[in-house]
């Protein structure tokens, strides 16, 4: 389902990276271990879409998402892929729901599951709460709400535990890897946190050439 071939990647006057080839079926989960400034944020920046390796190939199915861009990229993205970020891209001011509805908006979808999923994410007593009156662990679950919101195929997690303690880490964890079960999604974790590693038995790791 997912195929990433042939990677190459570098900044302007940055170092190349060294991403490895690999695929990932459907309902498969894969942890991409590195240390920092290895490059795991750029690698799933690469392959949300968001930045365009210099040669090699991201396929989603039957789309080479490298080769998309402008609005079809964004509608593409919107529609088959969640991306958690490391820092939670929601927008402060507006509600819970308001925040889902917008992802639902974005990519066309009719949001049905928004109710059912902030239930199972444990936050639906908060819908109607801005976001910056949430705690970081609720925060960071809304977010995962966010990116699970139009039920993609592929749900990108940047380092979603960095920021919570040890039972919070093990709740966003599991409510990952069980939504990514129930809808049959494949699940990408980057992180440097020990914590992440003995509940995803598929790993890899990355380092930056010198
Ligand atoms: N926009 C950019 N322009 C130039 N260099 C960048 C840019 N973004 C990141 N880098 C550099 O690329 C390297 C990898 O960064 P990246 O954020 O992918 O690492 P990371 O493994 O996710 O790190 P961390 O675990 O600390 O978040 C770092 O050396 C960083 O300074």
């Amino acid at each position: 389902m997912l195929e990433v071939k042939g990677i190459k990647f570098q900044y302007e006057k940055g170092r190349p990276f060294d991403i490895p080839d690999f695929q990932l079926s459907s309902g498969e989960q894969l942890l991409i271990l590195g240390k920092s400034g290895s490059g795991k944020t750029t690698i799933l920046n690469i392959l949300g879409g968001l930045l365009k390796p210099l040669s090699g190939d991201v396929r989603l199915g039957d789309t080479l998402i490298n080769q998309l861009s402008g609005a079809k990229l964004d509608k593409f993205r919107g529609k088959h892929i969640g991306i958690v970020f490391q820092k939670p891209h929601i927008l402060s001011p507006l509600t819970v729901e308001e925040n889902l509805s917008l992802a639902n908006f974005f990519s066309g979808a009719d949001g049905k599951r928004n109710q059912e999923l902030l239930k199972e994410l444990g936050i639906a007593d908060k819908r109607r709460a801005k976001v910056n009156t949430l705690s970081e662990g609720e925060a960071q679950r809304v977010s995962i709400a966010r990116a699970l919101a139009n039920q993609p195929d592929l749900i990108l997690a940047d380092e979603p535990t960095a920021s919570l303690d040890d039972h919070n880490a093990e709740i966003v964890i599991k409510l990952l890897q069980d939504q990514a079960k129930k809808y049959n999604a494949a699940l990408i974790i980057v992180t440097h946190d020990q914590r992440v590693k003995d509940h995803i038995v598929n790993q890899i790791t990355i380092g930056a050439l010198s």
